[in-house]
């Protein structure tokens, strides 16, 4: 290989405007690579220019994929779409201003101080991600807390960190489907504490939800009209949750939180102009989605371990996670064959995990490749010498041109990003890279990035547990005392899963007790509460 400076200056993408850099140096590409990879390349800024036009990019879901429209609504396909985007902005803008203002308050009359998240996957993720990144607690106007599970314990611990302020939350339900089961029972644990306070929790409840005006009504606009809410904010079926951080999904937090969204949406923007276009040696989204292919040989064969060397994009690798993973873990290609795609998503922060699992990266099995994140400027207060002329921030780009350098010597792979500073400008231009990469790169191994067919196995399998719960919880109330085996063969059930289902029900039904013998199947369930 050639000198690695010279290599350096010749990989090395900036976009001086953006303050932005790429550094694919590290990467063992040959020089062959890219003319190799030119057809798929070219099919790739094809399907782009398709599916920003309008076309049904998901084909098996048979919508279109709009979330790029959402930052400059005059790409969308018709006027109505972009006026419907410019509405949604102008509305989230309006009603922040109303909670901000005191023009609307909380059922007691008092401004609302604390704001309530409650969503998963899609409908959660941008949001931690931004208010991780992007809100100062201390001098937010409203103090941010989220439900984004089915964990009772974590939701009563939330609740109980809100505490007294309960009075004066603002709770903001987001589910594009309006059916998840997690957010439904988030709604409904919240909707309970807040009834237990003596409050009604539609009097400071909003939705973000698919509405009948999107064309995806659903059962949480039901509710919520049903109910008076205070405000339901649409989403479309034109985009995934996966990729709406700059819908309504982030854009209503984020105006609570007193986040300038024009910023982040024009960063965005500013990004998307940069890597709408060819050559690929300009467009950062395509190199980087070049790289992933070159590191797991367009297979996956390499996992994606993101480091940001910054605290507060801390939850940007969580948020990928799932931008990438869901994206592009895919049984099928678009022709039907199995092809069992995806690149695994995992990491946290520099210089942090130099101390958990960087020993492994450097010396264990090599699984992967890095992608750095490097922000240049380490703050914007006066910094502490720590050692003579040396500040804690010198310490921090120490350790990530250590840790590229160790990993490069010991042949791992890593790309380096940098951005000058983490602002709402720098985090869209982020989310604009990361999503256009994964567009491109499902075009270059020929999938769909905007379905998820796999998670309905699992809710599938999930409510049929449930139901399977509900008839073994009747079994064991009529039997008085019986093993697993016996109770599945009365109901001609799955013995390990009714096993499962009365393990579960003598953990958190007084009613039922366990007595453990040698072999779980031996094991005798008891029911004591009142015979049914
Ligand atoms: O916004 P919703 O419809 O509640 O969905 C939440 C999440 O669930 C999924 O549909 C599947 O996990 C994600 O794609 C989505 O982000």
């Amino acid at each position: 290989m050639m000198n690695l400076w010279t290599r350096y200056q010749q990989h090395l993408l900036r976009y001086p405007d953006l303050g932005f850099s790429l550094d694919i140096s590290r990467m063992n590409f040959d020089d062959g690579f890219f003319a190799k990879m030119e057809p798929l390349v070219a099919r790739a800024f094809e399907d782009m220019k398709k599916l920003e036009a309008g076309e049904i990019a998901n084909p098996d879901e048979g919508r279109m994929v709009g979330h790029y429209w959402l930052r400059n609504s005059a790409l969308a396909p018709t006027p109505e779409l972009a006026a419907g985007i410019d509405n949604d902005i102008a509305d989230c803008k309006v009603f922040a201003s109303k909670i901000h203002s005191g023009e609307i308050t909380a059922q007691n009359g008092a401004k609302f101080s604390k704001l309530l998240i409650i969503g998963i996957g899609g409908s959660a993720l941008g949001p931690q991600f931004i208010t991780d990144a992007l809100v100062d607690a201390h001098s937010a106007p409203l103090q941010t807390y989220f439900f984004d599970n089915t964990d009772p314990d974590g939701i009563q611990r939330t609740i109980a960190n809100i505490g007294a302020d309960l009075a004066t939350t603002l709770s903001v339900v987001i589910s594009k489907s309006g059916g998840t089961p997690e957010t439904r029972n988030g709604m409904l644990e919240a909707r309970a504490a807040y009834e237990r306070a003596g409050l009604d929790f539609s009097k400071h409840a909003v939705a973000v939800t698919g509405t009948a005006s999107g064309g995806i009504s659903s059962k949480l606009e039901a509710y919520a009209t049903e109910n008076d809410w205070l405000k339901i904010f649409p989403m479309t079926d034109w985009v995934g949750g996966r990729t709406s951080i700059m819908s309504t999904v982030g854009l209503v937090p984020m105006t609570l939180q007193g986040i300038d969204i024009d910023l982040i949406l024009s960063g965005s923007a500013a990004m998307d102009e940069k890597t709408r276009t060819l050559p690929t040696a300009q467009n950062a989204s395509m190199l980087l989605a070049l790289m992933w292919y070159q590191a797991g040989n367009g297979k996956g064969a390499k996992d994606m371990v993101v480091l940001p060397y910054k605290d507060r994009l801390m939850l940007l690798s969580k948020y990928l996670q799932q931008l990438v993973m869901e994206s592009i873990g895919k049984q099928h290609d678009l022709d039907g064959n199995v092809v069992n795609q995806g690149i695994a998503v995992y990491g946290n922060k520099g210089s942090t995990d130099q101390h958990a699992y960087v020993q492994q990266l450097r010396d264990g099995v090599n699984n992967f490749f890095a992608t750095f994140i490097e922000v240049r400027k380490g703050s914007d207060q006066p910094q502490v010498e720590v050692d003579p002329n040396t500040t804690a921030s010198d310490y921090l780009q120490g350790f990530l041109r250590g840790t590229r350098k160790a990993l490069f010597d010991s042949d791992r792979e890593s790309v380096t990003l940098s951005i000058e500073q983490a602002t709402p400008y720098t985090v869209g231009m982020l989310v604009a890279l990361f999503e256009r990469a994964v567009s491109f790169y499902a075009s270059l191994v020929n999938i769909n990035a905007y379905h998820q067919p796999g998670v309905e196995a699992g809710k599938k399998a999930a409510v049929d547990f449930l139901k399977v719960l509900t008839s073994v919880r009747n079994a064991i109330a009529h039997a008085g005392s019986a093993t697993a085996n016996v109770i599945a063969v009365s109901i001609q059930a799955d013995p390990e899963e009714v096993y499962h289902c009365l393990t579960h029900l003598a953990a958190n039904d007084p009613q039922i007790q366990v007595q453990l013998a040698d072999s779980p199947g031996d094991d005798l369930f008891t029911w004591v509460g009142q015979s049914s």
